[in-house]
């Protein structure tokens, strides 16, 4: 998508063919820097740190970090592989990248294997991006149905999963960004999304660079919106979905979901295929939460009245802090999912009609 009018993937290849370029989204929305990436180590650090982050960009970048690697050392495969999936636990999205390219990569001469993965890392790019322009296809009827009814379609969203998130386009923002494209009235309530801002930073940058006219709210007013009849509907992003339709995602979506149920909202997750994990049933018991930082959640960054880029402290001192960076919410509070082949129940029937290839 644009910054200040420039087309931007949310990675690139180097003009040397070979290094990985990406945005440093630790500095958006203040500064945009953008990172060569030469080096599998370079790589993991950047995923580590969330430089760059969402699920589907990140198995992108994983892919390039095992292309960059098989550049001096082909013959380690297994042992990069391994060592980029312990990067970030919860996005499935990581692993698929990972898996994909080791089950092309493995049966290779070592010789051609640095090739290989460039194409193959390429091919995992290329299909994100498109991938996620279909699920905006595929979202974009349900904004459309409540513009006709009520001239504007007010939409929450938490977190980002915006272009920023992904290689192109985005997930939940995408049938967002095509309904606006399309002249469709459409307003974001945007989750600030503690404790690291994605929204107030990243998604709220996106739509603000789009024209989208957006709110930036506490995360703790959601609720207190849909009460008020001003939230028509819910759409999120997901770091993994299970074969049943749980859904991992930003902590904090489940409290969401909890409040989009009590006041009849609909609450739609959106999804490319990468993002499904056929081999988890139960969310909440099966699949592993990241907990980052304290630090994330006791101090903030941002500019000061100067523009300087300040770190300050937001929790008394020597107060202990707790960051699950995800959490699940129970397929039943999830009224749909929007993928790139079409939109779902989220349920094993409803996944195994639209996946019938990936039928666990
Ligand atoms: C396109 S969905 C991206 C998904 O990933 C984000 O997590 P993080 O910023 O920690 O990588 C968030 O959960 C989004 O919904």
């Amino acid at each position: 998508m644009k910054i200040n009018g420039t087309y931007y993937r949310s990675l690139w290849l180097d003009d040397d063919g070979w290094s990985l370029r990406i945005l440093d989204q630790t500095l958006l929305p203040w500064r945009v820097e953008v990172l060569r990436l030469s080096s599998a180590e370079q790589v993991a650090h950047a995923i580590t740190s969330m430089q760059v982050r969402g699920a589907p960009l990140i198995g992108a970048v994983a892919a390039y970090g095992v292309a960059i690697a098989m550049r001096s050392a082909p013959q380690d495969l297994d042992r990069i592989v391994a060592w980029l999936g312990e990067t970030r636990p919860t996005a499935i999205n990581l692993r698929w990248a990972l898996a994909r390219l080791h089950a092309r990569l493995a049966p290779l001469p070592v010789a051609e294997r640095e090739a290989a993965a460039y194409a193959e890392a390429a091919a995992i790019a290329d299909d994100d991006a498109e991938t996620c322009r279909l699920i905006g296809q595929h979202g974009l009827p349900l904004l459309q149905e409540i513009a006709a009814r009520k001239g504007r379609v007010n939409v929450l969203t938490h977190c980002n999963a915006g272009w920023l998130a992904t290689v192109d386009y985005g997930t939940a923002l995408s049938p967002i960004y095509q309904a606006f494209d399309a002249g469709i009235d459409v307003h974001v309530w945007v989750d600030e999304t503690r404790p690291r801002n994605q929204g107030a930073a990243l998604t709220a940058f996106e739509l603000g660079a789009h024209g989208v006219p957006h709110t930036v709210i506490a995360d703790n007013a959601g609720g207190h919106y849909m009460q008020h009849g001003e939230v028509d509907i819910c759409i999120v992003g997901t770091d993994r979905v299970t074969r049943r339709g749980d859904v991992a995602n930003k902590i904090g979506t489940y409290l969401k979901a909890l409040a989009a149920a009590d006041n009849e909202v609909p609450f739609w997750v959106a999804l490319p295929h990468s993002t499904l994990d056929m081999q988890v049933d139960d969310g909440v018991k099966e699949i592993p939460i990241e907990e980052r930082s304290a630090a994330e959640v006791t101090h903030l960054t941002g500019p000061d009245d100067a523009g300087k880029l300040t770190r300050i402290q937001v929790t008394a001192p020597g107060s202990r802090a707790a960051n699950p960076a995800f959490d699940v919410t129970p397929a039943r509070l999830v009224t749909g999912l929007i993928t790139e082949r079409g939109r779902c129940e989220a349920s094993p029937a409803g996944l195994a009609a639209l996946y019938p290839d990936k039928a666990a």
